[in-house]
């Protein structure tokens, strides 16, 4: 079967997400976490710095709700503008992760493969964006990709704008371009928190006492489930 290229995935950007206080701190809370920083995973936890290299933290400790909130209020606004059918949103999935020197993140998409996840189905991705002023790295753009993008391929590129919020529909192909960071120091970096909506799991066990072959929200998951994504 041969994939058709051509249409670009819809995608919004929102700029001035949070207030000046909630983004430096947060930034604040970012540094004084960096020994919590483990280098991000693919797949079943695999870390392969080819394809993903960057530092992740998957507990945002008092600014989870603050980002569970903003992105839930916003859901019924991106179904409407990422053209995405209609949904019920269960969890938020969060990740912050940090893009030092020579970080980058292969083409890929944020669906589940295989069997997929006990958690559910990814719909919706936001990424937020923060680093410290002066900005002290360059590239690390979000590149956007057509449907059936191989790598290599031309994109529309996002810059990872202070104190934005990019948002698109999670089947979405992307890559995170490479990031150069000339101090390598952990507070140089470019800081993103993705942001992952799930579908609600709106079953019920049937009669016959089947459970459904997904976990409810709120579930808690192992960190081989929280990491899994595909990878083109
Ligand atoms: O940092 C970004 O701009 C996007 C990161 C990403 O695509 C991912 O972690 O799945
Ligand atoms: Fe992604």
């Amino acid at each position: 079967m041969t994939v058709s290229r051509g249409l670009m995935p819809p995608w919004l950007v929102r700029h001035d997400l949070l207030s000046p206080d909630e983004c430096r701190d947060l930034l604040d809370w970012a540094l004084d976490n960096e020994a919590h920083f483990k280098p991000a995973a693919l797949d079943k936890g695999l870390v392969d710095p080819a394809i993903r290299r960057s530092l992740s933290l998957r507990d945002l400790g008092p600014f989870s709700r603050l980002f569970e909130g903003h992105v839930r209020a916003m859901v019924p606004e991106l179904i409407d503008q990422l053209r995405v059918t209609s949904f019920v949103a269960g969890e938020i999935e969060l990740e912050l992760v940090a893009h030092n020197d020579g970080a980058h993140f292969a083409l890929h998409g944020d669906l589940y493969t295989g069997q997929g996840s006990a958690r559910g189905d990814r719909l919706l991705s936001a990424v937020y964006y923060f680093h410290r002023a002066p900005k002290a790295f360059s590239g690390g753009c979000l590149r956007l990709h057509r449907i059936g993008a191989v790598p290599g391929d031309m994109g529309v590129d996002i810059a990872p704008d202070q104190n934005s919020l990019v948002a698109f529909p999670s089947w979405a192909p992307h890559e995170v371009l490479t990031v150069r960071c000339p101090s390598g120091a952990f507070g140089d970096s470019r800081f993103a928190v993705n942001c992952w909506v799930y579908r609600a799991n709106l079953r019920q066990p049937s009669a016959d006492g089947d459970q459904p072959p997904v976990a409810h929200i709120g579930d808690e998951l192992d960190h081989v489930a929280a990491t899994d994504r595909r990878i083109d």
